[in-house]
């Protein structure tokens, strides 16, 4: 009588915890370089290693030999190739884990109504000047961000660091304010700086109707932690990134929903 070995098959629960932390980040990642042109690099790379591991098998020498020399500085070749994508993800790790993120804590230990009614303060003369600038056409990006990284900013900016105003707003984008190209970064409730050229985004999915402005406030979203509002000055319509993803034609109801759970 034959006795199979099915010791393989016992698993623990920590076995499943692995499985499971393994698929969340491989989602994570797909999320990450869904759309972009990363997600073409890393099917290069993937066919690049099965090809190693097939002319390998084949002991084709000379060629194996070529390929696993991409294989051996696999890891870094990553790193460096998808430079901006590892940022996002530990980026999107850290933020998780910050305490102060946590709305739940947050509300625990200093009141849900309090807080709510002074974000409304803060964000009301935003939603305001959105609402001119939509029936102004005039067109707008205004970044927000927790943590204010000089060094991103700083190097492409007029640096303001002025009180949050709907008329302070309205006047920087005006089209002929000297500060108006560009995007307005607010971080630590001021408007930090002005003018601020941004990385853009290298999706290729978008609406073909999005121009720079749309694609920078996609792409400052891509590499920092950090959400925009679009203004366009085409049809008025307003539209928030975060996280690499827009949502497009917002109302003011929902803008400030999203401002109130971001900003
Ligand atoms: N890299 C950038 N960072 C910040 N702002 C930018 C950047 N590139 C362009 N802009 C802004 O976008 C404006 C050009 O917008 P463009 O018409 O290309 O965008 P759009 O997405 O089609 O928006 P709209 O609907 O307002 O026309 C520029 O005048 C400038 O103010």
């Amino acid at each position: 009588m034959h006795s199979f070995d099915l010791s393989f098959l016992k698993f623990g629960v920590f076995d499943i915890l692995d499985v499971l932390i393994v698929a969340f980040i491989i989602y994570q990642l797909y999320n990450l370089i869904r759309g972009t042109i990363a997600a073409n690099i890393f099917i290069g790379l993937i066919t690049i290693y099965l090809l190693y591991r097939v002319v390998n098998a084949l002991e084709m020498r000379l060629l194996a030999g070529i390929l696993g020399k991409f294989a051996e500085v696999g890891i870094i070749a990553v790193i460096i190739v998808f430079q901006q994508e590892v940022r996002r993800f530990l980026l999107l790790v850290g933020k998780n884990a910050s305490l102060q993120r946590n709305k739940a804590w947050w509300k625990y230990f200093f009141g849900k109504d309090d807080a709510e009614k002074n974000n409304y303060a803060r964000i009301k003369p935003i939603i305001d000047a959105c609402k001119t600038m939509k029936q102004s056409r005039t067109g707008a990006l205004i970044v927000f961000t927790k943590y204010y990284d000089e060094q991103f900013y700083q190097n492409s900016c007029e640096v303001l660091d002025a009180k949050i105003s709907k008329r302070m707003l309205e006047s920087i984008f005006q089209k002929n304010s000297p500060l108006h190209d560009g995007a307005v970064v607010i971080s630590e409730n001021k408007i930090k700086s002005a003018s601020c050229i941004l990385p853009v985004t290298e999706k290729s999915d978008l609406p073909a109707q999005y121009g720079l402005r749309h694609r920078a406030g996609i792409g400052v979203t891509e590499a920092n932690d950090a959400t925009a509002i679009i203004v366009s000055e085409e049809t008025g319509e307003i539209s928030y990134a975060k996280q690499g993803r827009i949502k497009m034609d917002l109302s003011f109801a929902e803008l400030e929903k999203l401002l109130n759970k971001d900003f």
